[in-house]
């Protein structure tokens, strides 16, 4: 019987290195591939045509003597990824370009180009989850038996709320090795394995293009042409002006240049108009207006089969706005092709453009949907 042939994502990172070698150990017939998704070259931050992370992800590959290859997907990370991030700047949204990425990128092109020109049966991650078919598809019993996608073990790297757009069809023929282990095991292998180049490594951003960057704010200027606005508070008192709705997140404390006003507590952004270009700021990093009690979110991609509303209790039903905070309970009502949710406690710096990840109380990953208005706050 044939080997089953697994492409594994090599990043040059200490997760994907330490993947590949349990594959590996495991006896599938393995292939590593780095994905170029950024180009240094033309943004002028490196003169080098070969990457840190290609090289480290190369003798890596040498070391556990498996075949590496490089794929180019600059063109399709940048209109998939980097001009989606933009446009949500320039709308004032916030984004998650890692969920875009692994959307469009990680689980899409990426599968395919491992199916149709490396013949994998398999494409592996290092993401940290795990699936209702073991950490290498080894309980899966039926050709087309559902798939469930559950949290990693470790509870501080669980990676699912960034895997919360994918499709059964991905998850069929995505493995990750990594489900079952803590950070400090894959460390740990990868100390044994003599990995070193990697595992000294700090952790990345997972977003190609912040990863190196220091000043964020000026990078976004570059792409993004200045719009003046003011700076209000909720009464319509003007408190400050600013070039670029862009560099204000929901919940982050306003930059004092940008103020006429000073306070002891700080003013903190607590809704954003892009039709008018004003930031609205309330003051301190508490203050009532910055908690979501009930907002609206876009048809959710479910990844079960059938539609979680109608096949779970709904007190089994949790929802996070970010990778680390905790799930918490909520109740959901849809009105036609919205979601309205009302979380039981509520949520700080809840902002359109965020995507809310449901679970339920047993770490199944059920998916998510876009946040596309907040509707009240405390
Ligand atoms: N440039 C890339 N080329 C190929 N695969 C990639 C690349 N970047 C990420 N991946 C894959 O996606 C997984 C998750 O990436 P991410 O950057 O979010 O996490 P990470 O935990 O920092 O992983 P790592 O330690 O392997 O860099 C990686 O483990 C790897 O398998």
């Amino acid at each position: 019987m044939k080997v089953p042939r697994v492409v594994i994502g090599m990043s040059g990172g200490v997760d994907s290195a330490v993947s590949a070698f349990l594959l590996k150990k495991r006896g599938y017939d393995v292939i590593g591939v780095h994905m170029i998704n950024w180009d240094s070259q033309e943004e002028g931050i490196s003169s080098c045509p070969r990457s840190k992370d290609e090289v480290d992800a190369r003798s890596v590959c040498d070391k556990l003597k498996i075949p590496f290859h490089t794929v180019n997907f600059v063109k399709e990370y940048w209109n998939n990824v980097f001009l989606r991030f933009l446009e949500n700047y320039q709308f004032g949204r916030t984004t998650v370009p890692d969920i875009d990425c692994n959307q469009s990128i990680k689980f899409d092109v990426f599968h395919k180009i491992a199916q149709e020109k490396f013949d994998a049966d398999f494409i592996a991650t290092g993401h940290y989850a795990t699936t209702s078919f073991g950490d290498f598809q080894q309980n899966k019993n039926e050709p087309d038996e559902e798939i469930r996608l559950f949290s990693g073990r470790d509870p501080l790297k669980d990676q699912t709320f960034f895997l919360c757009t994918v499709t059964q069809e991905q998850l069929r023929r995505a493995m990750f090795p990594l489900g079952s282990l803590y950070k400090s095991d894959v460390k740990r292998i990868a100390e044994e394995q003599g990995f070193h180049s990697v595992v000294q490594k700090p952790e990345s951003m997972g977003i190609c293009f912040i990863g190196k960057k220091k000043r964020f704010s000026e990078f976004l200027d570059e792409y993004i042409e200045p719009k003046p606005g003011r700076i209000v508070l909720k009464d319509g008192k003007i408190i400050g002006n600013h070039h670029g709705i862009h560099q204000f997140t929901i919940g982050k404390r306003i930059n004092g240049k940008y103020l006429e006003e000073r306070s002891h507590f700080g003013f903190f952004v607590s809704d954003i108009k892009p039709e008018s270009g004003d930031v609205v700021a309330c003051e301190g990093s508490h203050h009532p207006h910055l908690y979501a009690t009930k907002f609206l979110i876009e048809q959710p991609n479910w990844i079960p089969i059938s539609n979680p509303l109608k096949s779970y209790p709904p007190s089994e039903i949790m929802c996070r706005i970010q990778r680390t905070h905790p799930p918490v309970p909520c109740i959901l009502e849809k009105c036609g092709d919205i979601i309205s949710v009302v979380p039981r406690l509520p949520l700080r710096a809840t902002a359109p453009g965020q995507m809310c990840v449901f679970y339920t109380t047993k770490n199944e990953c059920l998916g998510g949907g876009e946040i596309i208005k907040i509707q009240d706050t405390l």
